[in-house]
Order: C-alpha cells, then sequence, then structure tokens
C-alpha cells in the first residue's frame, strides 16, 4: 500500500470519518500501542517521562503510557487539563491501572526531566496552530533542554504540519508520525526538528485517507512494478535511442553528465549534440560537434530520438532552442538554463520539467524560501503553468501531474553537489525513450536516482559525485526490481 501525505485539515477529516464510524478510540489505542511499542524497542531501558497536551495527541500519550506500565515501564505522566473527549477517558484508564497523572506544570516538568531515561512529546500535534501560547513555549524551552532524547507523537510540539519552517518547537530524535506524513516531516528546517520518522499509517480504510490525501509516496515495490521489464531478444534499438542537446563552452560537463545517466539507465543508443567540444566520459556515446546551432537542426532534419533531453550548461540560447525541440512534440526533459519563463505556454503532455528550487522560483517569479516554505503547493502551481510533469528537486523531489502529487522516498545528503540534476536528466529521458508514460518516469526516475545516490552515499559520503551516482544506476534498478521482475531478472541471467 502507498504512504500518503496529509496536511492538519486532512488528517482531521480523516478523524471525523473515524469519529463518525465509532472507531477513533480504537485509532488512539492503536496509535498509543504503536508509540509504547517504538519506545521498548528503541529506548528499552529507564524512566520513561510523558508531557500529555489536553486534546489528542495528548490522549495517544496516555494510551502509550498506559501500554508501557502494564510492560512492567516505569513511567511518569505530567497531564495538561483534558479537553478531547478520549484523551479524559484515557485518563481515567491510565489512572485505573495505578498510574497517577500529575499536573503538567513548568517546575515540575524541570525537575522531572532530569530523571528522565526518555521523555515523550504529547503537548501538541496536528491541532496545532501558531503562534505557540503559554505554557506551551516555556514547555518547548524545557524539553530541547533535556539531556535524554525525545520521541515526538505525529509532529514535534510547535510544529505546523503544513509548512517546511520551524520557529519555536520541540527538537525530537524520533518522531512517530499517525496514518500518514505532514508535509512539515518531509522537507526543510521542520523535518529536521523531527529527527528520524517512523510512519505507523493505522488500520483505517485506505480509500479514506487517499480521498482526503495531498500527495502520495509510492514504495520501492510499487516503483519497481512501473519500470520496464525487458525481453530476452531486447537489442539496442529497442532499448530507446536518446538524445541530449547541452553544453556551451565553460558548461560541457553538465551534458556529459546527463548521457552518462542515460546510458546507465539502460539506453540503447545515446547521441550529445553540442556547439561545444564535449569530453567522451564513456566511449560508448555517440558526440557530435555543430558549428551553430541552426546548422545542427539542419542536419536533424526529419530524424527524431524516443526521448530528448535539453537545456544541460546550453547557454544564453538555451530558450530558443528548447521551443524548436518542444515544437517536436516528442517525450523531452527540460532541465537548467531551458527553464526559462518564456517557454510557458509552449510545453505538451510529453513534458517533463526539472527545476530546482531557484529555478522553480525563477519560473514562478517568487522568491527561493517563500517557494521552499510550501514545495508540495509550489510543484502543483509549477505543473498548472508549465503543463506537463514537474520534477521540483529537493530533499525530497516532489512530481507534480494532473490532479495529482508524489514525493520520493530516501536518497542522501551527499546528493547535495553540482552534476546531480544532470544525471537526474539523463535517467529521465532514459525512462521515456524505454517507452515508460510520462508520470510513471518521472515518479520511477527520482526514486532510481535516490536509490543511487544512497548506493553511493554508502561508499563515498558526502563525498560523492554525480559521477559515483549514475555508477550505482543499474544496481539500483536491481534494487527496485527484486520484488517485482524476479523470474525475467533469473531468465535474462541465464542466457
Ligand atoms: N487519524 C489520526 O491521525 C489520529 C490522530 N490522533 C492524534 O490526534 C492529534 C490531533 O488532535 P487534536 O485535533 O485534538 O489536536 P492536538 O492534540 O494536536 O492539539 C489540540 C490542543 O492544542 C491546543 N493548541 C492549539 N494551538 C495552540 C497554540 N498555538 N498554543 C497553545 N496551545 C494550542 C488546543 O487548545 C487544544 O487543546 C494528532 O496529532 C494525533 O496525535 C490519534 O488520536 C489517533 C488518530
Amino acid at each position: 500500500m502507498p504512504q500518503y501525505v496529509l496536511t492538519a485539515a486532512q488528517a482531521s477529516a480523516v478523524d471525523q470519518q473515524l469519529q463518525r464510524a465509532g472507531l477513533l478510540d480504537l485509532a488512539m489505542e492503536e496509535a498509543g500501542s504503536a508509540v509504547a511499542r517504538l519506545v521498548q524497542q528503541q529506548y528499552p531501558a529507564g524512566r520513561v517521562l510523558f508531557l500529555a497536551g489536553g486534546g489528542a495527541n495528548g490522549g495517544d500519550a496516555l494510551v502509550a503510557a498506559r501500554h508501557l506500565h502494564v510492560q512492567g515501564r516505569e513511567v511518569e505522566v505530567l497531564a495538561l487539563p483534558a479537553r478531547h473527549r478520549l484523551t479524559q477517558l484515557n485518563r481515567r484508564r491510565l489512572q485505573a491501572v495505578g498510574v497517577a497523572c500529575r499536573p503538567l506544570k513548568a517546575a515540575a516538568a524541570q525537575r522531572s526531566v532530569e530523571a528522565a531515561a526518555l521523555l515523550v512529546d504529547g503537548l501538541l500535534g496536528t491541532g496545532f496552530t501558531p503562534p505557540l501560547r503559554a505554557p506551551l513555549d516555556t514547555l518547548v524551552h524545557i524539553i530541547n533542554a533535556a539531556s535524554c532524547p525525545v520521541l515526538s507523537i505525529d509532529i514535534p510540539s510547535g510544529i505546523d504540519a503544513h509548512s517546511a519552517e520551524a520557529g519555536l518547537a520541540v527538537q525530537a530524535q524520533h518522531t512517530v508520525s499517525l496514518m500518514g506524513w505532514k508535509p512539515a516531516l518531509l522537507f526543510g528546517e521542520s523535518a529536521a526538528r523531527a529527527g528520524a520518522v517512523t510512519l505507523v499509517p493505522l488500520t483505517v480504510p485506505a480509500a479514506w485517507v487517499q480521498a482526503q490525501a495531498l500527495a502520495v509516496r509510492p514504495t520501492d515495490a510499487e516503483v519497481g512494478a512501473m519500470l520496464p521489464a525487458r525481453r530476452n531478444d531486447a537489442h539496442k534499438g529497442t532499448a530507446g535511442h536518446v538524445w541530449v542537446l547541452g553544453g556551451h563552452p565553460g558548461t560541457v560537463g553538465a551534458a556529459a553528465l546527463t548521457a552518462a545517466g542515460a546510458l546507465r539507465t539502460g539506453s540503447g543508443l545515446v547521441t550529445v549534440h553540442s556547439v561545444a567540444e564535449i569530453p567522451l566520459v564513456m566511449p560508448e556515446l555517440m558526440v557530435h560537434r555543430h558549428s551553430v546551432w541552426d546548422a545542427a537542426f539542419r542536419a536533424f532534419g526529419d530524424r527524431r530520438p524516443d526521448a530528448v533531453a535539453v537545456g544541460m550548461g546550453l547557454g544564453p540560447d538555451a530558450a530558443h532552442i528548447a521551443r524548436r525541440v518542444l515544437s517536436w512534440n516528442i517525450p523531452t526533459v527540460l532541465d537548467a538554463d531551458a527553464l526559462q519563463p518564456e517557454l510557458i505556454g509552449h510545453g505538451h503532455d510529453s513534458c517533463l520539467w526539472t527545476p530546482h528550487p531557484g529555478e522553480a522560483a525563477r519560473l514562478l517569479r517568487t522568491s527561493t524560501p517563500e517557494l521552499t516554505r510550501y514545495p508540495l503547493e509550489a510543484a502543483r502551481a509549477l505543473q498548472e503553468q508549465l503543463g506537463g510533469v514537474v520534477v521540483l528537486k529537493g530533499g525530497p523531489s516532489v512530481v507534480a501531474y494532473s490532479g495529482g502529487l508524489s514525493v520520493a522516498q530516501g536518497g542522501h545528503p551527499g546528493m547535495a553537489s553540482a552534476g546531480m540534476g544532470d544525471t537526474l536528466s539523463g535517467i529521465l529521458a532514459s525512462l521515456l525513450g524505454q517507452g515508460m508514460d510520462v508520470v510513471q518516469a518521472a515518479v520511477a526516475g527520482v526514486r532510481l536516482h535516490a536509490r543511487a545516490g544512497e548506493r553511493a552515499g554508502q561508499l563515498h559520503g558526502y563525498g560523492l559525485s554525480a559521477t559515483d551516482v549514475a555508477s550505482q544506476l543499474g544496481a539500483a534498478w536491481t534494487d527496485l526490481t527484486s520484488e517485482t521482475h524476479p523470474t525475467r531478472e533469473r531468465l535474462s541471467f541465464r542466457v
């Protein structure tokens, strides 16, 4: 089952459905027991201090405290007055098994924090609306000064579930996200506050969550199923021919990296067209140097590849060249210098636009900080303007298509280096050239790139390069397809 991304309002709408179905009590029980299980697994010794708010987030904390107490763990619970009906109910249940709920005051919290081996933050969840009011602000300061690890339930207290920004908010080591991801757990400073995130999907009908969800996060098995499986009689003519139009004196490496990315993703033939001298990074590449772009287009005549990537290091003529390529109406990846506002309105359904946040801000005529505050909305706005499919690159990348958003899993911080986007363009063009649908090519391509980055990151850490990532693409493909293509892979090896 895919994972989903929900805003606070969307999570609350599912809660109301659960409430109407008489299932909300069970959902809170499941949430609290999952938190208790995680505590036992990851933080198995010492006193656990729970700080519980008055809403349902506090209710989850009270359920978790009861489960741990019943399992013999030493727990201490400090709670604000319970406002939510189920939080009141779980307070009575906790007291019934012999755990006192002491009032949550700053002085008591300060003393208790010192004796705790783990602090569970159940103050505020998705019901929080900024700014933080007293006494919660003082409590957040106390939590952040604690020397023990902090585990937050659903979202660190003080984080607005929708935004990638973070003001005064809990810094957690671990967050247990309930039902689905919240945008804040995926992007920017707010994601850094959450620490490691464990998703607990809860026993909620998938259709209820899907109907509300802002975005989907496909699993590796789902991505693997999208990738094409080859027949044993495949040859270079059936594996797609990609053209790379890029490079300019001073930025020739970009086109070479794109071409290498396409070859390593399995393209049968890759040809680079440029007016600059492109380094032959792999001898399997075909490189055509043209005197000027007009001559290049004359030489192309009516010949077309299966897919084209345009823009990488292409320089000042990029918008003009990209416009001519768009008139071919074939699967096209537009990257880097080709991402210009003057191309708005010239795209088609088989276009894949791949801006990083700076390029996206240029296209939307906004600032980069404004854009990165709400990456999902930004990706959607870009797709509405540009048409086709948009990959808004980042950690994680977002794919926006007509009617939907998808957020990639995984990746590695070492991927923050020059040339990574060029490699991604090659991957995407390769998948398009192998006949993939443009949405699936985007979703699978960003995950393939991220998976190759994870593998390269294990070898090179923060020193990994785009070339290292390209070298891991074959292995990444095998990882993603291991569940879905096993028989075919085995057959291929026997031949
Ligand atoms: N379907 C789900 O995802 C489920 C969610 N559950 C929990 O329900 C939570 C949402 O519960 P609620 O809607 O009751 O909300 P919360 O528990 O997040 O917070 C509501 C409380 O916070 C206070 N508050 C809000 N903004 C504040 C501010 N700026 N300063 C100080 N206090 C503020 C409100 O007065 C209210 O008492 C989720 O985060 C999750 O923990 C679970 O109970 C199980 C099911």
